[in-house]
């Protein structure tokens, strides 16, 4: 925790729930309470659009679906708005559910056109029911009563918005700081790496999905009470671009931007109002076309949003190192050393008419490093991808100790021991070092959403840290844990996927050219941390292109040429082999 979270949320958390009580005109108040409430709204859109990269501009009708429980049950049934706070919540993780399992799995730019679907299809069911009053909405709702106490629609309501706002950004910010936070927020960098980690991306994306949903149904509550009136237009398709707009605004990947982006809005949106008609009369929408100037003007000069401003003067506190002693996390056998831990047998990958692996056969034994080479398009990441479930086989078997993995998807291959790096550098580069080595530990762990907001899971994240610092200390890079990802040259990114994929206690370890970009100095770094990892015991299988690196590394080479295995043997074997000199030359043999 930083400092400004340590001191300055308690403070702004003071201010927020004291200012009714203070001298402050009825007016700011009450755009205090819509800031409150478009920020519970855009804190949902900041984890779903700014941390876990989905798009959505349906927002807005997850609010509706909460402010018309609220009327329904408080006008047509009297009911308490308790109870209907927990069923319009129940109404949105459902409606999240059913729709998130249609819409999540599409890709690129399907969902947000998805979610402009569901939310017009649901702002037209809002409108043509009968028994929620069509266009005209419900009205009369009464005001909301605790413990007896009118909060009315200014300042009582005010403590009850903001403390649910305050609540949902301290929730928030805890649950990006934990393990399925941080699962949350390596969403953005690709399934790939997520389901290499042992992450079930799609259970990821639905928890995200659904915690947006509930955060827009309590704003959605809590304006029906503050309205004392709902009908469909404040939830359309256009509140929903503009509640979007404010998480893009603010600054889509903090959970202050919310607040910020909220702010800014619910004030240009105000004074436009009553500044355009006196400039140029009151026919036109003229708020819309200002609006969108804005964001052009923030996207090109402020693309991560208002917030950065701020958050660049704030000081950057490291993570208190609080893990000393934490107990070990579990770990799985080792295998014995010279035992066969992965067997490749005949296996084939055809691309349509292309035959990208064919029929290809090779083992991997306990403590050895066996390097896969051969020249550009043989097969050797096709072939990589094949055993670590990216693809799927067209024909042939692999076993990894004993045990049939074919068809298996990543995230079940990671569980079972398998762990791996990538071609092209997959990290988080806004979480640090050790966060970013403490994803590869995801396996190992157990504590879900609910156990992060409410910081039950400590014992483990402790567990974690120390597992992540001991992975950086066996590659030589503890001291570096507090620096962000983003910020290291490619060699040591390459050293902190190799820690990301140690901390799962893997018992075979596979490298994607490792070597590929790297300077000579990072090279001999690299090959000196995977020596030291052989002479550790572990197993490893490198796909690599780097002839000179390879050779002076591996104990045994597989070389493919055009899909095929061309040859396997030792170093020595495979330098003296004409063939294989003929096949990286280009020549016929
Ligand atoms: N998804 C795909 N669809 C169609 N063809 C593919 C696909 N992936 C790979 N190929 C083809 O399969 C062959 C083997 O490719 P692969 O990437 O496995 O080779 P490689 O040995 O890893 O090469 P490089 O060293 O260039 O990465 C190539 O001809 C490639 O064009």
């Amino acid at each position: 925790m930083t400092n400004v979270q340590r001191f300055a949320f308690p403070a702004f958390a003071a201010l927020m729930l004291l200012l009714p009580a203070l001298p402050v005109p009825d007016f700011w108040i009450t755009q205090s309470n819509y800031i409150g409430m478009y920020a519970l709204v855009a804190l949902g859109l900041v984890l779903l659009t700014g941390v876990a990269g989905l798009t959505s501009f349906g927002q807005a009708a997850f609010v509706g679906v909460g402010a018309y429980s609220a009327a329904f049950l408080a006008v047509k049934m009297s009911g308490s708005p308790w109870l209907a706070l927990l069923i319009g919540v129940g109404l949105a993780v459902a409606a999240a559910v059913v729709l998130g399992a249609i819409t999540l799995r599409m890709s690129g730019h399907y969902l947000p056109l998805a979610t402009i679907a569901w939310g017009l299809a649901l702002n037209y069911t809002m409108a043509n029911m009968d028994w929620l009053g069509k266009y005209d909405g419900i009205l009369g709702i009464p005001t909301l009563k605790v413990f007896g106490y009118d909060l009315g629609t200014g300042r009582g309501l005010h403590v009850l918005i903001w403390a649910f706002a305050l609540l949902a950004a301290l929730a928030s910010m805890r649950l990006l700081d934990s393990r399925p936070g941080r699962a949350i927020r390596s969403l953005k960098s690709g399934a790939t790496m997520a389901e290499a980690m042992g992450i079930s991306t799609f259970r990821a994306k639905l928890t995200v999905f659904v915690i947006a949903a509930v955060l827009a149904a309590v704003s959605g509550w809590l304006f029906a009470f503050f309205q004392r009136t709902v009908n469909p237009s404040p939830f359309s398709i256009g509140k929903g671009i503009e509640y979007l707009f404010m998480a893009v605004l603010g600054g889509v990947g903090h959970v202050w931007g919310a607040f910020l982006g909220a702010g800014v809005v619910r004030i240009i949106e105000d004074q436009l109002q009553i500044l355009m008609p006196r400039l140029i009369g009151t026919s036109g929408n003229f708020e819309t076309i200002v609006f969108g100037i804005v964001l052009v003007v923030v996207l090109k000069y402020a693309p991560d949003g208002l917030w950065t401003f701020v958050s660049r003067r704030l000081p950057r506190a490291d993570r208190v190192r609080d893990w000393d002693g934490a107990a070990p996390l579990p770990a799985r056998d080792k295998p014995t050393h010279g035992e066969s831990l992965l067997q490749v047998d005949k296996v084939r990958k055809e691309f349509g008419g292309l035959v990208a692996v064919n029929d290809v056969s090779f083992e991997v034994r306990a403590g050895e490093i066996l390097g896969l080479i051969g020249p550009n398009g043989a097969g050797k990441s096709t072939t990589f991808n094949l055993i670590t479930g990216v693809l799927t086989t067209t024909a042939g078997r692999v076993r990894f100790r004993g045990e049939d993995i074919t068809g298996l998807p990543s995230r079940q291959i990671a569980r079972r021991g398998i762990s791996r790096t990538f071609q092209h550098v997959k990290i988080i580069p806004e979480m640090t070092v050790l966060e970013n080595v403490a994803l590869g530990g995801y396996l190992r762990g157990s504590s879900g959403t609910v156990g992060a907001m409410l910081r039950t899971d400590r014992a483990e994240e402790r567990r974690l840290f120390a597992e992540a610092e001991r992975q950086l200390a066996r590659i030589g890079m503890a001291d570096r844990m507090h620096e962000m990802a983003g910020n290291l040259a490619l060699g040591p990114q390459r050293l902190l996927e190799i820690a990301r994929a140690l901390c799962s206690d893997p018992s075979l370890l596979l490298l994607d050219e490792p070597a590929a970009g790297l300077r000579h100095k990072e090279k001999q770094a690299l090959a000196e941390v995977l020596r030291q990892l052989k002479g550790e015991g572990m197993s490893l299988l490198l796909v690599e292109h780097d002839m000179e690196f390879i050779m002076g590394l591996t104990d045994r080479i597989v070389v493919m040429e055009f899909g095929t295995l061309l040859m396997e043997g030792t170093p020595s074997e495979v330098q003296a082999s004409p063939k294989v000199r003929a096949a990286y030359l280009g020549t016929e043999h």
